[in-house]
C-alpha cells in the first residue's frame, strides 16, 4: 500500500466532537481529542494522509463563536497556507454554518480545500458520528480536493456558504437547500457538483480579507408585526437589516412599516430581502407587495440562506462604509454563495 503523502492541517476549534459529559451537560475539555486519536488506529492507516492538530485555547462550544474567531481561523490558515495541502476546521455545529460562509467571505483566490466538520455525538462515545465525519473529511482533503471552504456532515460534502443546520438532534444535520451536494462519500465516493482542483505548479497567494464585527439587525416578518417592531431594529447604530420575508420576497402592504424603510435606507441602512423558505429565491418583481419593497430600496438577496446574508453583511461593511459600493458588493455572487 503507497503511503499517502499529503499533509492536513486540523485547526481543532471546539464543539461536541471532543467534548466530555459534566454535571452541566457537554463541555470541551482539553487534549482530550488529540489522546482519543491515537488510540484509533484507523486514522494512521498508510491511505491516510497526515495530519496535525492544532487545538485552539480556549475551546468553545460554537454558540460562543464571535466574527473575532472567524478572523482567528482565518489567520491561522494563512499562517499554515504555504505548508499543508488542506486545511479541516473542527467546530461545533451549532454555528458551523456561519463560519464556514464567513471563511468563504475571507479566503479570496483560496486553490486549497478546507473543510469544516465536527459531530452530533462526542467521538469518544458510543454511536459517535466525529469518527465516519473526520475520516472522511482528511480522506476527501487529500483524494478530492475542491478548493473552496466547504462543509462535510453525514457523508455529504456541501459549499459552506450555502449550508444550513436543518436538524437539532439527527446525524443528517445539514441540507444545502439551494444549490447541489458537491461530494456524496457512499460506498464510491462521487464527485457532484463540485469541481476537484488541478494541482497546479505554484499556487497563487491567498488574500486574506478581514471582518469585524458590524451591527446587524435580523428579522422575520410575521403577521402582527408592527412598524414599532421595524423601527426599533433600524435605530442608531444599526448598519444593515436582513429582512425575511415572506415567499418570494413579500411583506405586509404597511405604509408605516414601509416608511420606516424608506427613511432607513435614506440614513444609508441597507436592508437586504432573503426568503424566510428554506428552499428558492427572492424576486420582488413577482407580486405587488413584493414591489413595494424594492419601490423603498429594499436589496435582493436571492437565494442567499441566512447565515451565508449574514456573514456577507459582516465582510462587505467590514470593506466599505460607502453605501453605493456595499450595495454593489452585495448584488455580486462573490463566492458562490447566490444564484443571480
Ligand atoms: N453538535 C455540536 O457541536 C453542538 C455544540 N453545542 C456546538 O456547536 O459546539
Amino acid at each position: 500500500m503507497l503511503k499517502n503523502t499529503k499533509k492536513i492541517y486540523i485547526a481543532y476549534t471546539g464543539g461536541t466532537i471532543g467534548m466530555q459529559p459534566s454535571s452541566s451537560g457537554y463541555v470541551p475539555v482539553p487534549g482530550f481529542l488529540s489522546e482519543t486519536l491515537k488510540n484509533m488506529p484507523e486514522f494512521y492507516r498508510p491511505e491516510m494522509p497526515e495530519f496535525t492538530i492544532q487545538e485552539y485555547a480556549p475551546l468553545l462550544d460554537s454558540s460562543d463563536m464571535q466574527p473575532s474567531d472567524w478572523q482567528v481561523i482565518a489567520n491561522d490558515i494563512q499562517i499554515n497556507y504555504a505548508k499543508y495541502d488542506a486545511f479541516i476546521i473542527l467546530h461545533g455545529t451549532d454555528t458551523m454554518a456561519y463560519t464556514a460562509s464567513a471563511l468563504s467571505f475571507m479566503c479570496q483566490n483560496l486553490q486549497k480545500p478546507i473543510i469544516v466538520t465536527g459531530s452530533q455525538i462526542p467521538i469518544a462515545q458510543l454511536r459517535s458520528d466525529g469518527q465516519v465525519n473526520l475520516l472522511n473529511a482528511l480522506y476527501i482533503a487529500a483524494n478530492y480536493p475542491i478548493p473552496e471552504v466547504t462543509l462535510f456532515f453525514n457523508n455529504q460534502l456541501l459549499r459552506g456558504n450555502r449550508a444550513r443546520k436543518v436538524d437539532a438532534d439527527g446525524f443528517s444535520a445539514f441540507a444545502s437547500p439551494n444549490y447541489p451536494t458537491l461530494i456524496e462519500a457512499g460506498i464510491a465516493i462521487k464527485v457532484k457538483a463540485g469541481e476537484l482542483s488541478h494541482a497546479p505548479d505554484s499556487y497563487a497567494p491567498l488574500e486574506l480579507k478581514q471582518i469585524t464585527a458590524q451591527p446587524i439587525g435580523l428579522i422575520s416578518l410575521y403577521p402582527g408585526i408592527s412598524e414599532e417592531v421595524i423601527n426599533n431594529l433600524l435605530l442608531q447604530p444599526v448598519k444593515a437589516l436582513i429582512l425575511l420575508s415572506y415567499g418570494v420576497g413579500n411583506a405586509p402592504q404597511n405604509k408605516a412599516m414601509l416608511d420606516a424603510f424608506k427613511s432607513a435606507r435614506k440614513r444609508g441602512v441597507i436592508i437586504l430581502n432573503c426568503t424566510q423558505c428554506l428552499r428558492g429565491k427572492v424576486n420582488m418583481t413577482g407580486y405587488a407587495n413584493g414591489q413595494t419593497l424594492a419601490d423603498v430600496g429594499v436589496i435582493s438577496g436571492y437565494d442567499m440562506t441566512p447565515e451565508a446574508a449574514l456573514t456577507k453583511l459582516h465582510f462587505v461593511l467590514s470593506q466599505t462604509s460607502d453605501y453605493a459600493n456595499a450595495v454593489k458588493l452585495l448584488a455580486e455572487d462573490l463566492r458562490g454563495e447566490m444564484s443571480i
